[in-house]
């Protein structure tokens, strides 16, 4: 079984215009995240991501459709049993949501003082949760003579205060630079394995897939529109918006602009060829075009790297006759994904 389940979730929203149509934020959406998962939710502004995260937390009742946390279904639940589930879901968000008056250790606390637990207890998780965070020497001191990365790491120690079993990041790590991001995330990833949560992690950022994720889902306009392994997602991406999202953030594949340049600066026939795991397809594939008698120019291109797995495009620009071309394409389309520019 899943540690989260949603079945056929509707979410809508009341017309922001007299007489207009009520907004659907999500749309029929299926998902299984599974224990020890980090499930990436990606998607263009809009698409559905936050509502999807607020109905997950319970903080909103879903339209229709079910939602259920390790069994117990949050649709059904009155408010009082609400209230004891999300104490079993943390949250981290992009502004960090700390409370200013409080010190970092307040902050770090205040979940714990809401569950009414005893002082004691709540002074040792605090201490422990300051130490695992790295700021064993700010427990006094408070938000505003913190850097970014330091606020959120408050923000990761207090979303861990009651020990939940879901953390739900909603663009963790989006107002930090990419060395401190780097840094949060390496601490998610310490969050994942060592103490066995399991992420739901929003992102429009690559390198928190990248980094992080396990497991991916893509929006648009609040439906779910593909899901699978990280890798599997972004290296052959098979819904065309997830296509056009996924070529916006990996490396190597041009642009509509890009390609209008190379075929002004080029003569040839301009063909994308995607490459999975290791080199020797590479190499067959220059081999081929070189047997063929086809003159061919290496004109864009990127290898990503995601979690030691490899994939890349290489833009060419291919001279010999069509039909040469077409027949080499042909072969080679058995080996390769190659798309052609028209
Ligand atoms: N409280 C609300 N009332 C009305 N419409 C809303 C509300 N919250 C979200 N929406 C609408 O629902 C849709 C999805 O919004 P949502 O914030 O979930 O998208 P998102 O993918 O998280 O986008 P972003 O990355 O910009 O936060 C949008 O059309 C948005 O305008």
């Amino acid at each position: 079984m899943a540690l989260v389940e949603l079945r056929d979730v509707v979410k809508t929203y009341p017309p922001t215009t007299r007489g207009g149509d009520p907004v659907v934020a999500v749309d029929h959406v299926d998902l299984d995240i599974h224990e020890g998962d980090v499930f990436g939710v990606i998607g263009y502004s809009g698409a559905g991501k936050s509502t999807l995260v607020r109905l997950v937390n319970a903080l909103e009742p879903a339209t229709s459709g079910r939602i259920s946390i390790a069994g117990t279904d949050l649709t059904t639940l009155p408010e009082r049993d609400l209230r004891r589930e999300r104490l079993g879901i943390g949250m981290i968000f992009q502004q960090f949501n700390l409370f200013s008056s409080r010190t970092v250790a307040g902050n770090i606390a205040y979940p714990l003082h809401v569950a009414g637990r005893p002082r004691a207890e709540i002074r040792a998780r605090v201490d422990e949760l300051l130490g695992f965070v790295g700021l064993a020497d700010k427990a006094t001191q408070y938000p505003e003579q913190l850097s970014g990365g330091q606020k959120q790491r408050v923000g990761i120690a207090r979303a861990l205060a009651t020990a939940p079993r879901l953390l739900l990041a909603d663009e963790a790590t989006s107002a930090l630079d990419p060395e401190t991001t780097h840094e949060v995330l390496d601490l998610l990833r310490t969050v994942n394995r060592d103490l066995g949560i399991t992420m739901v992690v929003i992102t429009h950022e690559m390198d928190v897939i990248q980094n992080l994720a396990t497991k991916v889902a893509v929006m648009e306009q609040g439906r779910v529109i593909e899901q699978g392994e990280v890798f599997e997602v972004f290296s052959r991406p098979e819904h065309p918006a997830s296509r056009r999202f996924v070529s916006t953030v990996i490396k190597g594949v041009p642009s509509p602009d890009e390609l209008a340049g190379l075929r002004a600066r080029h003569h040839g026939r301009i063909v994308t060829i995607s490459f999975h795991d290791g080199g020797a397809a590479q190499a067959e594939v220059f081999v081929e075009l070189a047997r063929a008698g086809i003159a061919f120019e290496l004109v864009y291109g990127g290898v990503n790297d995601i979690q030691g797995r490899a994939f890349g495009h290489l833009t060419l620009s291919l001279e010999a006759s069509d039909q040469v071309i077409d027949e080499t394409l042909a072969r080679l389309r058995e080996r390769v994904e190659i798309v052609e520019a028209a």
